[in-house]
């Protein structure tokens, strides 16, 4: 599909699409780089990349699709790094976390001749580095792509191609519209993952290691999420600022609600609250949108 890929930044998400694109043979050659030498003698010991370049000038260097995956607050220095190195009619493409900020820092460092097409895989996990990836982490999970104005459909198509041929679903979104819609489904959640991990940690000489040994599922996916690299997650609430505390505010406030019905004894407002939220988890499984289920991708559901 391409013949030379350059991957930027060698941790869990570029690794994870290495062995995917090596699964799908879906492009000649791709080459690597990363900032510090640890993590490029680790990728040249594991095998990861056909080449693992000392500069990103040399990564990019006759790749026809250039694919950034550094955290979301280096993105523009990278480009500025690789803007004057990139080839003539080259994609490039990003899996930040954030777009809005990632298009506005990006964009500027970007030569007429080549297209940006920005995505973002909706897979991950709480591991990092180029030892964590795995060619099965985009399997029947949604990438977004998010084209900017005047984004050459051609380009957006072939990208849209190499995602599914590493198994994902792909949808386009609109850049404010993501960062929005991201502020609820992931980055509110994970704050509050943190901050309940934070707490449960406070408590830590009242509970000893109670906490961790007899944690439940809900505690566990907290202490699993709060596990999660700690500058990727800086940056994700650095640059998704404004909808991240509309989402916090709005969560404070029904926060604040259910605190006050448990202090009243309100039983009702918590049955209706608690019966609300169980609809939308079935909402979610009878509309046929979860990518879990067997039968997801068929019958017209996506
Ligand atoms: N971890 C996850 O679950 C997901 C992460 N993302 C996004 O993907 C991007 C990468 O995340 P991960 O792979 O998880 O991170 P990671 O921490 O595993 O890897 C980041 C890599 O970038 C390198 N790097 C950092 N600064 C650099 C610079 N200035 N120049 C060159 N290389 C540099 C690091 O050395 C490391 O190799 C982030 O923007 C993140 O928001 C998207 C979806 C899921
Ligand atoms: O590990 C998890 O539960 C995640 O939520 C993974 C994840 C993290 C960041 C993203 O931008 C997309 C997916």
């Amino acid at each position: 599909m391409y013949n030379r890929v350059a991957l930027i930044g060698l941790g869990l998400i570029a690794s994870s699409m290495f062995w995917a694109i090596k699964r799908g043979g879906l492009a000649g050659e791709v080459t690597g780089y990363a900032r510090s030498q640890a993590t490029r003698d680790t990728a040249r010991r594991i095998g990861l990349c056909d080449t693992v370049c000392d500069s990103a000038a040399e990564a990019v260097a006759g790749a026809d699709l250039v694919i950034l995956c550094v955290p979301v607050g280096v993105m523009g220095d990278v480009a500025a790094e690789i803007g004057p190195h990139l080839a003539s009619g080259a994609t490039v493409s990003d899996v930040g976390s954030v777009k809005r900020a990632v298009i506005d820092a990006v964009a500027p460092h970007l030569p007429d001749t080549v297209h940006f097409v920005p995505g973002h895989p909706l897979a991950g996990t709480e591991h990092s580095g180029p030892e964590s990836g795995f060619a099965e982490l985009f399997d029947n999970r949604w990438t977004l792509l998010v084209p900017v104005e005047g984004s050459d459909a051609d380009a957006v198509a072939r990208l849209r191609g190499l995602w599914e041929g590493m198994g994902a679903y792909v949808d386009e979104m609109e850049p404010d519209h993501h960062d929005l819609v991201l502020a609820v489904t992931s980055h509110a959640p994970h704050l509050i993952a943190y901050t309940m991990v934070g707490v449960a940690d406070d408590l830590r000489r009242v509970t000893d290691s109670e906490v961790i040994k007899y944690s439940a599922a809900g505690f566990r996916d907290f202490t699993r999420i709060a596990a999660s690299d700690p500058t990727m997650w800086r940056d994700v609430f650095l640059n998704n600022k404004d909808a991240t505390l509309e989402i916090l505010g709005r969560f404070t406030e029904e926060l604040f609600a259910l605190q006050r019905a448990i202090r009243r004894g309100d039983g009702d407002h918590l049955h209706a609250y608690f019966t609300r939220t169980r609809a939308i988890r079935r909402g979610i499984i009878e509309a046929g949108q979860d990518t879990d289920a067997p039968d997801f991708g068929r019958g017209g559901k996506r």
